[in-house]
């Protein structure tokens, strides 16, 4: 099956290379507006092919969207990342304009297309689509938990002194530096809470430490994230691909779930190869919920922003 890539960035390259590296894809088409740089990252990554032992084909092209033409699922990377002490919400204004012309591309060529969406503020962007693209609400997909559950899961180890393998952990709310909501009291070493073995202190340092994660590695890199972003949408796309119905945090189109309408935010969801199969009701905290709350009400301010 085909996925299309759009953006040849350090998301979109990145993305590109975990599909191919695990070998459950056919195709990826890499799609840039920069003259020549998807078939360059194209056909670099192709050369790796011999090297890592995986069969999927990689192209790119120049804006050309009739190459996408068939895409299974579609990953919009395309836009500008942050700079150290900016925040994603600061990233609006330019990459409304080019999500909104990515997903009409996209859709034109293939019409029964399950979107992910990457591009920040995400779930903006991910609003946007819904609103701008006509596809049913099951084939919108705003990445954020996944990435954001897995620099938790990164940051209990540490504290636990733990290998990662043995943490289990989810994130939801909203994908910034204030929505993001480590779920701690559903948290686990090999099925104990983590509560068990960890202290307020620490509880408090693993919860801020996970929702600046993105901030945190932009402030050391000059610009955001790309391996365990690329990692993250790999694993959404293989769950579609592979008709794995894993169940992921991700920014989906609420109607009345988690007491929300009309917005973008992220919750736990089986992902299959129909996109959200379900939303998954667990039961927060009332701490939790007010949490939960207070991200959409700041998600909504910014969606405020947006001109269909
Ligand atoms: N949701 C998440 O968890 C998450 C994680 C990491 C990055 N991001 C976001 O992903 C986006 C990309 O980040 P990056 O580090 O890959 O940036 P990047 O600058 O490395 O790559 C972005 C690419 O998009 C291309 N592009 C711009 N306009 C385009 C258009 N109209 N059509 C096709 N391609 C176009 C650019 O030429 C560039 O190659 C940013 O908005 C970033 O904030 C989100
Ligand atoms: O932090 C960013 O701006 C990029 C991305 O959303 C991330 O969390 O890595």
């Amino acid at each position: 099956m085909k996925v299309t890539v759009v953006g040849a960035g350090a998301v979109g390259a990145s993305c590109a290379e975990y599909i191919a590296m695990k070998d459950f894809a056919s195709e990826v088409v890499l799609v840039d507006i920069k003259e020549g740089f998807a078939e360059g990252k194209a056909m670099d990554l192709m050369q790796t092919a011999s090297l890592n032992g995986f069969d999927t084909k990689i192209t790119g092209t120049t804006g050309d969207y009739s190459k996408t033409a068939g895409s299974k699922v579609a990953v919009i990377t395309s836009g500008i990342p942050r700079k150290p002490g900016m925040t994603r919400e600061e990233l609006i204004g330019i990459n409304a304009g080019i999500v909104k012309e990515v997903t009409e591309n996209l859709v034109k060529h293939s019409p029964d297309v399950i979107i992910i969406v990457v591009s920040n503020p995400m779930d903006t962007m991910a609003y946007l689509v819904h609103k701008t693209s006509g596809l049913p609400k099951e084939r919108i997909i705003g990445m954020g938990g996944a990435l954001d559950s897995a620099r938790f899961k990164y940051r209990l180890a540490e504290a636990l002194e733990s290998p990662i393998s043995d943490v289990d952990g989810m994130v939801i709310a909203a994908h910034s530096d204030t929505g993001m909501l480590p779920l701690f009291s559903k948290a686990t070493r090999n099925g104990v809470p983590v509560s068990e073995f960890l202290t307020d202190e620490q509880r408090a340092y693993v919860i801020e430490e996970t929702k600046v994660g993105g901030a945190t590695l932009t402030k050391l890199l000059g610009t955001s994230a790309w391996y365990a972003p690329g990692a993250a949408v790999s694993v959404m796309v293989q769950s579609i691909l592979c008709d794995q119905k894993k169940m992921i945090p991700c920014s989906l189109m609420l109607e009345g779930e988690y007491g929300q309408n009309d917005i973008c935010l992220g919750v736990p969801a089986i992902i299959g190869k129909n996109g959200v199969e379900k939303i998954v009701n667990i039961t927060l905290t009332v701490e939790e919920q007010l949490k939960f709350a207070e991200a959409a009400q700041a998600v909504r301010e910014v969606n405020g922003d947006l001109k269909f």
